[in-house]
């Protein structure tokens, strides 16, 4: 056994979450389980999911029917769900409601951001290297408000801030490189700037800790589908500050979102707190399973898992060093742990067949184009001899 292989024995043997592995469905079906690295774009299975889903069809729909939206708590899912995310993200309760896409809370958000920013400011900031759902979404909604889109790489975007800035539409960690970028840095110069702080946070809920509230952040939105488990198309989440939520004005203004949507009143009145952010009726299946994937959360401090991603990171980084050739891959994902997420970027001109020969080696993580093999690590399910191994076998990839 290698050193490495050892080392990797030593870490899992002192590892406080190891035991949370058995809560998830790892097993691919190939009778050897290979090493699943792209929780990161979706999350492994939770065991307690199939039977809560089950629960959920069979019983709730199929028996109760109807008496479901009350009797099973069915109504007020988006906010009670919001409030189980809302610690994983630094949020107290009351703030973050669950439902449809992060693409269509992008747009809720940005469109709300500058009706509260006022007339006299006309231009979105964003992310210029950001997941592109983002970049389409924002340029719509300045169109539709009569702005102007101004993309900025996150360094240089306190530079770029002036008294035409309404919003900031950030990444929290970016999608291709793993780069963490500075919440509350970048959150108080946009304040200075007196414009709204939008944060993407796709890439960083559930895997380090967020402090929404403890940054001052106005709006933010993210996916429950990766470092979160809710499955395939899981319902994403809207923060909404409290302070924020009476002038939060939706450009989505639905029935779920009136003070009392039972009136079927021709007129809209918006609800007073969280639920404003709310659009129409909730998809309940998926909802539903990803309160029940929520449940690995309990008795789980992200702080915790945030030093294991660390930890885990670090050493898949130390094992590459060790197996691969210098100069093979080029790692784009900084060093520095204040700016570093929780996945592992590697360039190369070949990534893309590489990474199809890694993946048929059983170690999946997914390549971004045109260049990068990326890697995802999420601390509740994955060990260290899961990124010893991963490594091992880039190393044969890569030839
Ligand atoms: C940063 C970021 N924003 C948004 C999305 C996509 O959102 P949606 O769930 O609307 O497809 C993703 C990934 O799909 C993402 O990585
Ligand atoms: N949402 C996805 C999907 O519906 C299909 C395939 C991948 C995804 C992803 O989440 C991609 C992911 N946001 C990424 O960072 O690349």
């Amino acid at each position: 056994m290698s050193e490495l292989a050892i080392a990797a024995q030593e870490l899992d043997a002192k590892d406080e979450l190891a035991a949370k592995r058995a809560e998830f469905v790892l097993d691919d079906g190939s009778g050897e389980p290979g090493v699943y690295l792209d929780g990161n774009s979706l999350g492994a299975l939770p065991a307690a999911v199939p039977d809560a889903v089950a629960d959920v069809v069979r019983r709730q729909w199929g028996e109760l029917r109807i008496r479901s939206w009350s009797e099973s708590g069915w109504w007020t899912a988006p906010e009670r769900i919001g409030d189980r995310i809302a610690p994983l993200i630094g949020a107290g309760p009351g703030q973050v409601v669950v439902g449809d896409s992060t693409s269509v809370n992008v747009f809720k958000a940005l469109v709300a951001a500058r009706r509260m920013a006022g007339a006299g400011r006309d231009e979105i900031v964003v992310d210029a290297t950001t997941f592109p759902t983002d970049g389409y979404i924002a340029e719509s909604a300045a169109r539709m408000t009569g702005c102007t889109v101004r993309p900025v790489i996150p360094s240089e975007v306190t530079g770029a801030l002036s008294s035409r800035t309404a919003a900031v539409l950030l990444n929290h960690v970016d999608y291709r490189s793993g780069r963490l970028h500075d919440l509350p840095a970048l959150t108080s110069a946009i304040h200075a700037a007196g414009a709204l702080a939008v944060w993407d946070l796709c890439h960083s809920a559930g895997a380090l800790p967020v402090g929404l509230d403890e940054h001052g952040v106005d709006l933010a939105v993210g996916c429950t589908y990766k470092y979160l488990n809710g499955g395939p198309g899981s319902p994403a989440y809207l923060y909404i500050r409290r302070d924020l939520q009476g002038e939060f004005d939706s450009p989505l203004p639905g029935w779920n979102s009136h003070a009392e949507p039972f009136g079927m009143n021709p007129s809209y009145r918006p609800a007073s707190d969280v639920v404003r952010g709310r659009v129409g009726t909730p998809d309940i299946l998926s909802m539903l399973a990803l309160e029940a994937a929520l449940g690995v959360w309990e008795g789980v401090p992200i702080e915790a898992v945030r030093a294991k991603s660390l930890a885990l990171t670090d050493f898949f980084l130390t094992c590459v060093e060790e197996y691969v050739p210098a100069g093979r891959v080029e790692c784009v994902t900084p060093r520095a742990h204040a700016e570093r997420g929780s996945q592992i970027a590697l360039r190369c001109d070949d990534a893309d067949d590489v990474m199809k020969r890694l993946i048929a080696r059983g170690i999946v993580g997914d390549f971004r184009y045109p260049d990068v093999l990326r890697f995802g690590f999420t601390p509740l399910y994955l060990g260290f001899a899961d990124v010893e191994r991963a490594a091992r076998e880039l190393r044969l990839a890569l030839k």
